[in-house]
């Protein structure tokens, strides 16, 4: 296979296929995914504005199952029914119809099938917990199973390479979510490896203390935000931050993967936080304006900053696009951070729900 550097959309054409599969089932569990530097930007085709990097999570996940049945002959539309939790899912059909549009090219198959998706997820959805980056990364795996049994001497590197390029045209940090345990996506000259078309492991050496990094979401507001992340994005167009922004994703990029290998905190940290400010006043200062934090995030962010100050203890905060807070700290220091976390933070929470997190491996297979 190409190297990484050097591959393009062709690359992920499909090959003629070698065999006639006409039913079957697949289903596979993805995890979302935490931006330490952020996505926020896109160009034409999902490509990002600027390069973006993740904790993989562990807990945080999708399972989807794909059912596939050969039709007589292929249709005009997409033709699949989809089930989420159990129940027909009317409103997450848009999406999914929009991801095999763009993924058509790629896997012109599609169109054979009669596919019944069934679909959930460990944690609520439309939050800013990056279900559409989990959902859209198991539903691109099951696609690529299907594509495996049609040609079964598919290699598994390019096997999770297309996956993750395919999971970038449903949503674009999904692409991050089938490898752990650190995934860097959006091409970057300190990365030789990466590439604007899918997400790869990150290659440099990680400092022992990232190995098992917690990583609890509190559950500020389980609703679904007001403003979707993709018309977010939409609106970095003619922002009058953007470049400025764009090359400091590149700088933050760049200081962190210095941070990954000396395993210094205190550069983390004020890193990981000033990212996550940087997103929601993107948003503040986009036209129109809108703001996701709800005043329960603040209070959250300052007893975070207020323990850290008092004890010393290696905490931080990081959001994605919403109001729900990821709390993110070192697993030796888990019992005293959880503490905390709960005689004073948990108050914040809507219900006083939280999520346990920490950093996982990817996606896996699981035999139906
Ligand atoms: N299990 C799933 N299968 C397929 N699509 C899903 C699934 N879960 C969520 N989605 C899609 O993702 C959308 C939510 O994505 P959105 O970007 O608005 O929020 P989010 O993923 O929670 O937050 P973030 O901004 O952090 O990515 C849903 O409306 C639905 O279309
Ligand atoms: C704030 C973010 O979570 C933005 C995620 O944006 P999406 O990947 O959800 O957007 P689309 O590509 O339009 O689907 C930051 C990040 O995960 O890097």
């Amino acid at each position: 296979m190409e190297s990484s550097f050097s591959m393009t959309e062709k690359d992920f054409l499909p090959q003629p296929y070698t065999k006639v599969v006409n039913k079957g089932s697949i289903t596979w569990q993805a995890p979302s995914n935490i931006a330490l530097v952020k996505y926020w930007g896109k160009k034409e085709h999902q490509i990002p504005a600027n390069p973006s990097v993740s904790f993989t999570l562990n807990n945080c996940k999708t399972t989807t199952t794909l059912n596939y049945e050969k039709k007589k002959s292929p249709s005009q539309d997409f033709d699949f029914e989809l089930y989420f939790e159990g129940k027909i899912k009317e409103d997450f059909k848009p999406k999914i119809t929009t991801f095999f549009k763009r993924i058509e090219h790629y896997c012109p198959f599609l169109k054979e099938y009669h596919l019944t998706i069934k679909t959930e997820n460990s944690f609520p959805h439309s939050s800013g917990i990056a279900s559409s980056a989990s959902g859209m990364s198991a539903l691109a795996l099951c696609v690529m199973s299907l594509e495996k049994e049609l040609d079964p001497g598919m290699a598994e590197e390019f096997f999770n390479r297309k996956a993750s390029f395919l999971a970038r045209l449903g949503s674009g940090s999904a692409c991050r979510s089938i490898k752990g345990k650190i995934v860097v996506w959006g091409k970057h000259d300190g990365i030789a490896s990466s590439s604007d078309l899918f997400g790869v492991e990150y290659p440099g050496k990680v400092h022992e203390i990232f190995h098992n990094y917690q990583d609890t979401i509190l559950l500020v507001d389980k609703g679904t935000k007001q403003v979707s992340s993709s018309v977010g994005h939409n609106l970095m167009h003619g922002h009058p931050f953007a470049e400025a922004r764009f090359k400091q994703a590149h700088k933050n990029l760049e200081a962190l993967t210095n941070v990954f290998q000396t395993g210094d905190l205190d550069d983390f940290m004020e890193l990981v936080e000033s990212e996550a400010l940087t997103l929601h006043s993107m948003m503040m200062s986009s036209r129109p304006y809108f703001i996701l934090m709800k005043p329960n995030t603040l209070e959250i962010i300052n007893k975070i900053w207020e323990y850290r100050e008092r004890t010393g203890m290696p905490i931080c905060f990081t959001l994605d696009a919403g109001a729900n807070v990821h709390v993110l700290y070192p697993e030796k220091h888990s019992e005293i951070i959880l503490e905390f976390i709960k005689n004073e933070l948990v108050a914040y929470c809507e219900n006083e729900q939280y999520l346990c997190d920490r950093i996982g491996d990817g996606a896996r297979r699981i035999e139906n």
